[in-house]
């Protein structure tokens, strides 16, 4: 299609293998972050090419703005209603297909327009595959009313869960508080490992001024694993296995 020179090979893989489920007529959810964005690429060159008629809503200002430079319309996720399918990348990858995303400060509108997805398919490149979430630091998206507070509070629920040595840390670009698109905040939490997600992800949004974190649970279908030779490997739930995983490690 459109687009290889410069691209990662192993994301462009996975992404034209997750285009490649895309069907006329299809209503889709657009995820964020470099992988998505080649998606959004490789979409819109099929679309030119074969004419589908599709419906696509945005999980950021970002990729709506993307897609609508290629040509594709973007409308609102109230306006399409619901998903087939939303395509996404992720930062975290484990064997339950339990995601770490937010990486892009943008995982609030990703976890509503998975949300409202027959399927969630995720594309990611094999350094993204783990046994254990947390390596990655966890986002999560405050308000900023009574910022300090939440960030106390999250330390709390924290140490309640053996992980207080962690640090939490708002995240800047340079020396500017990273703003999303729902105009919050983001704290990272750079906890390591997490043993225990669901325990972790219902303490963070048992706490008022956590809008939303960046543990997606139970919501992605499918991982299509690109790598750098242009083959896919495809994980649904505990397929991911340790021989995959010591090979990446080499
Ligand atoms: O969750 C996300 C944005 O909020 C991204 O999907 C995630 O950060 C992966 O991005 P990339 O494909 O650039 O590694």
């Amino acid at each position: 299609m459109s687009q290889s020179q410069g691209v990662d090979p192993a994301k462009l893989a996975a992404a034209r293998a997750a285009v490649a489920m895309v069907e006329d007529g299809m209503r889709l959810g657009l995820g964020t972050g470099s992988t998505a964005a080649i998606m959004v690429r490789e979409l819109a060159a099929r679309v030119a090419a074969e004419g589908l008629t599709l419906r696509c809503a945005a999980t950021s200002r970002a990729t709506a703005e993307l897609a609508e430079s290629l040509g594709l319309r973007i409308e609102t996720l109230d306006q399409i209603g619901w998903l087939d399918l939303t395509i996404d990348g992720a930062d975290e990858v484990d064997p339950h297909l339990h995601l770490v995303k937010g990486g892009g400060a943008a995982h609030l509108r990703e976890k509503v327009v998975a949300a409202a997805s027959d399927r969630m398919v995720v594309v990611a490149d094999p350094a993204k595959v783990v046994e254990t979430l947390g390596a990655f630091p966890l986002p999560v998206e405050v308000l900023e009313f009574g910022f300090e507070t939440t960030r106390k509070l999250i330390r709390r629920a924290l140490e309640a869960q053996d992980l207080g040595e962690c640090d939490v840390l708002q995240r800047l670009r340079g020396s500017d508080p990273v703003i999303t698109d729902e105009g919050n905040l983001i704290l990272d939490l750079h906890l390591a490992r997490i043993e225990d997600p669901v325990a972790l992800a219902r303490a963070l949004s048992a706490i008022p001024g956590v809008v939303e974190h960046g543990l997606f649970l139970g919501m992605c279908d499918l991982a299509i694993i690109g790598r750098e030779d242009g083959s896919v490997i495809e994980l649904a739930r505990n397929d991911i296995d340790a021989d995959m995983l010591a090979q990446e490690g080499e």
